[in-house]
C-alpha cells in the first residue's frame, strides 16, 4: 500500500513545531534521542511506544543502551523503493510519543 509524502510544508511545520526532532536521512525520516534515569525508565518508556506503534500500524526502528533510547521514524510504505519518507504517520507518531512525556 503506497502512503503519500508529507509536503515541504508540511515536513517544516513538524520540524517547528516538536524543536527536539531533526531530520535524518536526506529528509525521509525524523529521529530525537531520549535519556531516562536508568534502564528502567527507558525500557518502561518503549513499552509505552510499542504499544502506541502496534495501535497506530507504525513503527519506530530504534536503538536503546541502558538509560539512552534513540528513535527513528520513516513510513516505508511511503517509499518503498528507497526504504522510506516521512508521512502524516510519522506526524502522528511523534505526537503520541511526545504525548506520553508530558
Ligand atoms: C502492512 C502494514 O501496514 C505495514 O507493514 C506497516 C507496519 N508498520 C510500519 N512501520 C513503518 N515505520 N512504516 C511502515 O510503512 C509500516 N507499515
Amino acid at each position: 500500500m503506497s502512503i503519500a509524502k508529507l509536503t515541504e510544508a508540511e515536513r517544516d511545520a513538524l520540524l517547528s513545531d516538536h524543536r527536539q526532532w531533526s531530520l535524518a536521512r536526506d529528509g525521509a525520516a525524523i529521529e530525537r534521542k531520549f535519556a531516562f534515569a536508568d534502564f528502567s525508565e527507558a525500557w518502561g518508556f518503549m513499552n509505552r511506544v510499542a504499544l502506541i506503534a502496534e495501535k497506530h500500524d507504525h513503527h519506530p526502528e530504534w536503538f536503546n543502551v541502558y538509560n539512552r533510547v534513540e528513535i527513528t521514524l520513516t513510513t516505508h510504505d511511503a517509499a518503498p523503493e528507497s526504504g522510506g519518507a516521512l508521512s502524516a504517520r510519522d506526524v502522528k507518531m511523534v505526537e503520541a510519543i511526545e504525548a506520553l512525556l508530558g
